[in-house]
């Protein structure tokens, strides 16, 4: 059991509270279905809310001043139970949180229809929000690991096929029909295909490529809560002339994968691609696939996974997230963790197939299959990770063990730790601790390098093909073994020194004995199974070549302490003959340089309660800072300077914000000053 806890917020002064909620128990299947009900239905008019259910009702506290006077309507409109007063107690709940939908009147009436083509798909959809031309590599890569998916799938039909063969089992062999995947063609019907569920489709492009693009198809079911959306995607399924494979559905993703988690029913493949956090799908998703079939899951909420706000980040995933060097990486595996722990509780296991880091999101593959016995070692697959705040050194702590036993069995035990000790001991700072996250392979190379080679036959098909080649090769060819990576300027950044090229480090590494690979994550990374112990060596010795001034190398700082620590290896940055990567040699396209101007997640459809369009918040939000400090009306000295109020204010007299008592006040309402600075303006 867990507390309730209050994240942000103040009381009193009109605003309301803001709670972030961790799952506790779930109460039988009735009362998920009220909840769904509740979020998807009866607070669709809400932009943004968490909520808290317990027994008796529930209480919703939003965070949006504007929306109070509508959100205290509807409560006692619907005569709910609105009351602080459980906060603190600690229940035995589900907390749930959703994404809240766009209501029908925010999107009604679109002012004009735009037309794309993407693929062999031609769609129309309503305005900007539905549609993101920098997630065509998604899409695209979507598609080449579905297809894949699909030949495995008539592969297997087909060894069956033989197999009854042999055995002269003539029923089974009529039941197959054709399995051969070369002569299946895309756009079409097949009877033995797989099924698709988009649980999230907007205007449904992706759907109409799924249904255009990937060879041996049944069904795909295209589905959004919003009506508009539905509306659209109907629209363009008659427009690709993809009726007989392509099916519209209007309802929220979650039921519709709770109704179909009978194994008569599940889906082959769930595409699951939110604005924001899946996590609200994650349970459902898990139990609607069907057994070995595929989940592919995109988040944008990177600035969690990422570190950002570690508690939220717990809150959503069930794991703590770090803002270490290594931290996309972390996010991949931190998401990995949660699939595989809402898996779990269904004797169910997640196998990634490819996991990547890509732009703003990220998005994983993963297959999903029964078995007790491997949920067994599913402890043995977790890590928990010790970052050093200093000098970002990490260590990892596993979070079980899986021991081999007599007649090939195995037994499960605590992991031994801790791995560091309380002060790093490179640098002598403290150690931050993250996680759980999946410690395990985040892809199956052989499947990525049968998406590699059918992409490269048909290099036409995609338009991101090279970078999906290039991606893919990256990732097939990282380390499997050894998460998390050090990027070689960062480490530089704590030394104080010129950085070294990616091959002398690399050299540095093969040379002395230990494995290195780029991360597909980052740029200049390296994933290494050499202790962190050898990488400060490569560093110190780098350093003798290449002296760091003394002046920059303060007492109490990490540099000085690394730096004068005595080596315990020898250092050869000798050309190594391995050292240049092949994707890198092969000059592939690895990682993207920014794609278009304001590039990025796509906000939620969104009018004002007057009906008119707001202007993307991201558009209203450029140069605010600057706006800001050139406006000389505002004075900021009325406004709370936070870190005075902590003792830590660095600026004395010189500080723009407020030092006197009476300023308090404000503090204590938890004034956003960008909030505070534009109603100033007006
Ligand atoms: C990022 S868009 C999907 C983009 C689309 N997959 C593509 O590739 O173009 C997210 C969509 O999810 C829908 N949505 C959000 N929450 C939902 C829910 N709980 N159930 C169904 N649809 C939902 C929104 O209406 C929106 O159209
Ligand atoms: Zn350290």
């Amino acid at each position: 059991m867990y507390p309730l806890r209050l994240s942000s917020g103040s009381n009193g002064t009109g605003r309301w509270k803001l709670l972030s909620i961790r799952v506790i128990a779930l109460h039988g299947i009735a009362f998920e279905e009220f909840l769904l009900m509740v979020l998807t239905r009866s607070l669709r008019i809400f932009s943004s809310f968490t909520c808290i259910i317990n027994v008796e009702g529930f209480i919703v506290l939003n965070k949006n001043r504007c929306e109070r006077n509508l959100l205290t309507k509807h409560f006692f409109s619907h005569q709910h139970r609105f009351s602080t007063s459980n906060l603190s107690r600690k229940m035995e709940m589900e907390a749930f949180e959703t994404n809240v939908p766009v209501s029908k009147s925010e999107t009604d009436n679109p002012t004009s229809v735009n037309e794309i083509q993407e693929g062999k798909a031609r769609v129309d959809f309503p305005n900007s929000v539905f549609y993101n031309p920098v997630q065509e590599f998604n899409r695209d890569l979507t598609i080449a690991m579905i297809s894949q998916y699909a030949k495995n799938h008539f592969d297997k039909i087909n060894t069956a096929k033989s197999s009854s063969e042999e055995m002269g089992d003539a029923k089974v062999e009529n039941n197959h029909g054709n399995g051969d995947f070369s002569k299946l063609e895309a756009g079409k019907y097949h009877e033995n295909g797989i099924r698709i569920l988009e649980g999230l489709s907007a205007s449904g492009l992706r759907s109409m490529r799924f249904g255009l693009e990937v060879p041996g198809v049944k069904e795909v079911v295209s589905n959004d809560f919003d009506r508009t959306a539905v509306e659209f995607i109907e629209r363009n399924i008659q427009k690709n002339g993809l009726e007989g494979i392509v099916r519209s559905n209007c309802d929220d993703a979650a039921m519709v994968m709770y109704q179909n988690k009978h194994p008569k029913t599940r889906f082959d493949v769930i595409d699951l691609d939110p604005y924001g956090s899946p996590a609200p799908f994650l349970d459902a998703a898990v139990q609607a696939v069907k057994d070995g079939g595929l989940l592919c899951v995109t988040c944008t909420d990177t600035a969690v996974l990422c570190g950002n706000a570690g508690e939220t980040c717990y809150a959503k995933y069930g794991a703590m997230s770090l803002k270490g060097k290594f931290c996309h990486e972390m996010g991949l595996r931190i998401i990995l963790q949660c699939l595989e722990s809402h898996a779990n509780r269904y004797s169910r296991y997640i196998v990634p197939l490819l996991s990547l880091s890509v732009d703003f999101y990220v998005r994983v593959f993963i297959k999903v299959l029964t078995g007790q016995a491997k949920v067994k070692r599913s402890v043995s697959k977790m890590a928990m990770v010790y970052h050093c705040v200093g000098c970002g050194s990490f260590s990892l702590q596993k979070l079980g063990l899986t021991i081999p036993t007599k007649g090939g069995n195995f037994k499960y035990t605590p992991a031994i730790g801790p791995p560091v000790s309380e002060k790093c001991s490179h640098c002598g700072f403290h150690q931050q601790l993250g996680g759980p996250m999946w410690g395990d392979q985040m892809h199956d190379v052989d499947f990525i390098k049968t998406v590699i080679s059918s992409v490269e036959k048909t290099p036409g098909n995609f338009k991101t093909a090279q970078r999906i080649i290039g991606m893919l090769s990256l990732a097939a060819e990282e380390l499997h073994d050894t998460p998390l990576y050090y990027i070689t300027d960062e480490l530089c950044n704590v030394v104080h020194c010129t950085p070294p090229g990616l091959i002398a480090v690399r050299s540095a590494l093969l040379n002395a004995g230990y494995r290195v690979s780029l991360s597909h994550a980052a740029k200049n990374s390296q994933k290494t199974d050499a202790p962190t112990e050898f990488i400060w060596d490569i560093m110190r010795a780098w350093v003798k070549k290449h002296p760091v001034r003394e002046d920059r190398l303060a007492v109490g700082t990490p540099a000085k302490a690394i730096l004068e620590k005595t080596s315990t290896s020898e250092v050869s940055f000798e050309e190594h003959p391995q050292a240049n990567p092949h994707s890198r040699k092969e000059g592939m396209l690895r990682w993207q340089h920014n794609p278009e101007k304001d590039w990025g997640p796509k906000p939620r459809a969104k009018k004002t309660q007057d009906g008119e369009n707001k202007p993307e918040k991201r558009e209203q939000n450029q140069g605010r800072r600057r706006k800001r400090q050139a406006d000389e009306t505002i004075d900021l000295k009325k406004y709370p300077c936070k870190h005075f109020k902590k003792g830590k204010c660095r600026y004395g007299d010189k500080c723009v914000y407020g030092h006197s008592v009476e300023n308090d006040d404000k503090l204590d309402n938890d004034v956003d000053m960008d909030e505070v600075t534009t109603t100033t303006k007006e």
